[in-house]
């Protein structure tokens, strides 16, 4: 069985490039946007030049009138994680109470500290939920090349729909039973990304950004643990996988953010002239929080945060990591 009808909430990079695998799936695609520039160009089969430019796409029918999702039989929500609680809200007199939704944004709720799977369980308190993350750049989905993800679900039914509905050769998504050690995954190598682009940035050397995913890695598997995700899900495409993409690529957009950091830039500088969500900055806090409320010890996560919104320096954050106390590797 396959969904016949597909929604797609979200005109961004990585909402177009679902779209298209999806399309070509065979499925029939409806995305809404919140844009109607966004809207009118993918409809038209202009790509998105606004969020990602110079792909050639073709013709994807897009809305920019939630209303027109109410006959979808599932929907891929893939607005940024800030944003997605009011998109849900509004969903809530549209789209049937049991609506399949796979999560596709990778952040927490800044404030709430609300995992994405927290959010549509307080805004659509039925909706059948799954969460897809795993190793993808937009501009390689929607160019066709081959990627895998992880789909998280736990009704293993529901699971085999969605991946018989949006997988294809080209884009193929293994299950899993894990939908927290999914959305952990994702979340938390956002962050990590941060701080690999830093070191690049400062020119710290390829063993150090080696050391720092490694490290990294050890915090994501910490907290996930801690907060009931199986490790085996994190050692997967949607946590080590992804973490080893994003932390190695200046076409991630944490990763550059970090990288332009480690060059002398500010926050405020790099994200004024930037369009695109960089979803690692506003979950930074979320995952600290997180880290104290589970107990758990997340040091670069902690400095990448500390010098998002604790003003402290680049010098400052190298001398907290590097001065730690030497201890053993793998600490029960
Ligand atoms: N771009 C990528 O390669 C991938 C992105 N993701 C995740 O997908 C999510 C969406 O990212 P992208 O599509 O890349 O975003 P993007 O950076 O391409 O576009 C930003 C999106 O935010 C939307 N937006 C801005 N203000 C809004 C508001 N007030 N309400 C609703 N929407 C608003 C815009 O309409 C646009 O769709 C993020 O959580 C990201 O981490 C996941 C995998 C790959
Ligand atoms: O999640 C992504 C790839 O899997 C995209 O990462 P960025 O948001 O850092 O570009």
């Amino acid at each position: 069985m396959t969904f016949q009808k597909i929604g797609v909430l979200g005109g961004g990079a990585w909402g177009t490039a679902l779209a298209y695998t999806a399309h070509a799936a065979g499925r029939n695609v409806k995305l809404w946007a919140l844009e109607s520039s966004v809207a009118e160009a993918l409809s038209a089969g202009r790509g998105n030049p606004d969020f990602l430019p110079d792909v050639p796409l073709p013709k994807i029918d897009a809305t920019n009138d939630l209303a027109e999702m109410a006959d979808c039989d599932a929907l891929l929500a893939v607005v940024p994680a800030q944003f997605a609680r009011g998109v849900f809200e509004k969903l809530q007199d549209v789209i049937p109470a049991d609506m399949p939704i796979a999560l596709c944004a990778k952040g927490v709720e800044r404030g709430s500290l609300k995992l994405m799977t927290d959010v549509v369980k307080e805004t659509l308190p039925k909706a059948r939920v799954a969460v897809l993350s795993g190793p993808s750049f937009a501009k390689d989905v929607a160019l066709g090349l081959p990627t895998a993800v992880t789909l998280a679900c736990p009704d293993r039914d529901m699971g085999e729909v969605w991946m018989q509905s949006i997988g294809r050769p080209e884009f193929r998504p293994y299950w899993s039973d894990d939908l927290i050690g999914a959305e952990i995954g994702g979340a938390v190598k956002n962050v990590l990304a941060i701080a690999t682009g830093a070191v690049e940035g400062l020119g710290l050397g390829r063993s150090a950004h080696a050391a720092l995913i490694s490290r990294g890695y050890a915090e994501m598997v910490r907290l996930g643990v801690a907060m009931g995700a199986k490790a085996d899900t994190l050692s997967g495409l949607c946590g080590l996988g992804d973490l080893v993409l994003t932390c190695s690529s200046s076409q991630s957009r944490n990763m550059s953010f970090g990288k332009a950091l480690g060059e002398g830039k500010s926050p405020e500088e790099i994200l004024s002239s930037r369009k695109a969500v960089t979803e690692g900055v506003a979950t930074a806090p979320g995952i600290v929080s997180l880290a104290e409320q589970y107990d758990v010890r997340m040091p670069v996560c902690r400095t990448v945060n500390a010098v998002l919104n604790e003003s402290m320096s680049m010098d400052e954050a190298i001398s907290v990591l590097l001065d730690r106390p030497f201890k053993a590797e793998i600490m029960r």
